[in-house]
């Protein structure tokens, strides 16, 4: 009996140590089970990080972790230091001195005949010749003057304040107050105002158009240039460099690219990044009308697949007189202009021009470039504009 029970006992013994191998033999592998990460401390948003006084936020981090070395960074050349340019209004006040030219043959040219105290056939002659000179036109100039022969023989004897008082009242009447000369540019909500800018090559497009990114910018605007003067690789580069001095990003392509695509990518990507305004500069070296109406016409219809245009700015250069008027007549034809951006008006004594092409376009003057500084493009008023022409 003892023997069985020896005999149980041994095979009981090996049954619980067999069993136990064989358990650690097959107890499941942890060699192949995912990583189990610590969880991770969550990141405090940078706002709300506080920095003991005195510590540098540096030393906060480098105490806590080393961070990684990391590979020496190309260094990038500098970048140009971005100007802050002044504000629009009032510009064309400070900027008064540059019509010297205009003022003297014009201005003070009238004011000497019509203080005369003869006013015969050969003066009235010589006031006719005075304002066609400076580029006025024929029929403005004759409804002038009809208008101050009679506003004098009513007045009879005339003082300095009197004559200066009707030219003042006249030159008025003639360049038109009530003339709507907003330049559209505030955005439409979430989508920016599109500002198309035309006109015959040298007249100024490429420098109002950073001239124009500039001011926008001095009065707190967010502004994206399109380089669409693909004719020639300098255009954009010059357009670059202004956008870089005030920091408004500049689309362009490749100098033969087609223009309507940088103007459709200038304006999605100034969609995307929900800036106020975008400016297109166009080319203005376009042989035939057919050819411009093509050109800039497929520039706008791609441009409103997307946005609105709201002004087309047509450069004229203020030197070129009845030649160029009779060239930006050809743009005026192809593209419907809402606004005349007239150039150069220091270098000219033919400050007439403001009324002769309002009337032969029958579009307002809205802005007016008076130098080749960068801050030197004003709104136009026509208080300010007459007030500078005559002198104090
Ligand atoms: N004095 C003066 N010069 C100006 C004014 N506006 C532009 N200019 C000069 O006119 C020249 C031609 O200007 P651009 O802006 O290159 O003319 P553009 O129409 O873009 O010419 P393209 O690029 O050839 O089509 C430059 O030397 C400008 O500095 C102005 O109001 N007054």
């Amino acid at each position: 009996m003892d023997g069985y029970l020896g005999i149980i006992v041994i095979v009981a013994v090996i049954a619980v140590l067999a069993v136990g191998g064989m358990f650690l033999l097959f107890r499941p592998s942890r060699r192949h089970a995912p990583p189990v990460r610590p969880p991770e401390a969550p990141i405090a948003p940078e706002r709300e990080r506080v920095v003991p006084p005195g510590v540098t936020e540096d030393d906060t981090v480098t105490t806590t972790v080393p961070p990684p070395a990391r590979p020496a960074e190309p260094v990038a050349p500098p970048k140009p230091e971005i100007e802050v340019p002044p504000p629009s209004a009032g510009r064309l006040v400070r900027l008064r001195a540059r019509l010297a030219r205009s003022q003297t043959s014009l201005g003070k040219g009238l004011l000497e005949l019509l203080s005369r105290d003869r006013l015969d056939d050969d003066a009235w002659d010589e006031i006719e010749d005075t304002l066609i000179t400076a580029d006025v036109g024929v029929a403005p100039t004759r409804a002038m003057v009809d208008e101050l022969r009679t506003r004098v023989k009513v007045l009879g004897s005339r003082d300095h304040a009197e004559v200066r008082g009707l030219l003042r009242e006249q030159l008025l009447a003639q360049i038109g107050t009530d003339l709507d000369r907003t330049l559209h540019t505030a955005p439409h909500g979430e989508r920016p105002a599109v500002l198309l800018v035309v006109g015959v090559n040298g007249t100024g497009k490429t420098t109002t158009t950073g001239k124009l990114a500039r001011a926008l910018i001095g009065d707190g605007r967010t502004v994206l240039l399109g380089a669409a003067d693909t004719f020639r690789a300098a255009a954009a580069d010059q357009l670059q460099t202004w956008g870089e001095r005030v920091g408004a990003e500049v689309v362009r392509k490749d100098e033969g690219a087609d223009p309507a695509s940088v103007a459709f990518d200038a304006v999605s990507k100034g969609m995307a990044e929900k800036v106020d305004t975008v400016i297109i500069d166009t080319a203005g070296r376009l042989h035939t009308k057919t050819g411009l109406m093509d050109e800039l016409g497929k520039v706008k219809r791609v441009i409103e697949k997307k946005a609105t245009v709201d002004e087309v700015l047509l450069v004229l250069d203020a030197t070129t007189g009845q030649n160029g008027m009779r060239q930006a007549q050809v743009f005026a034809e192809a593209v419907n202009v809402t606004g005349i951006v007239l150039t150069k008006l220091d270098g000219t004594a033919k400050g007439g021009i403001v009324i002769s092409v309002q009337r032969e376009l029958g579009v307002p003057v809205k802005l007016v470039g008076l130098g080749e500084g960068p801050d030197d493009l004003a709104p136009f008023d026509p208080e300010a504009f007459v007030d500078a022409l005559l002198g104090d």
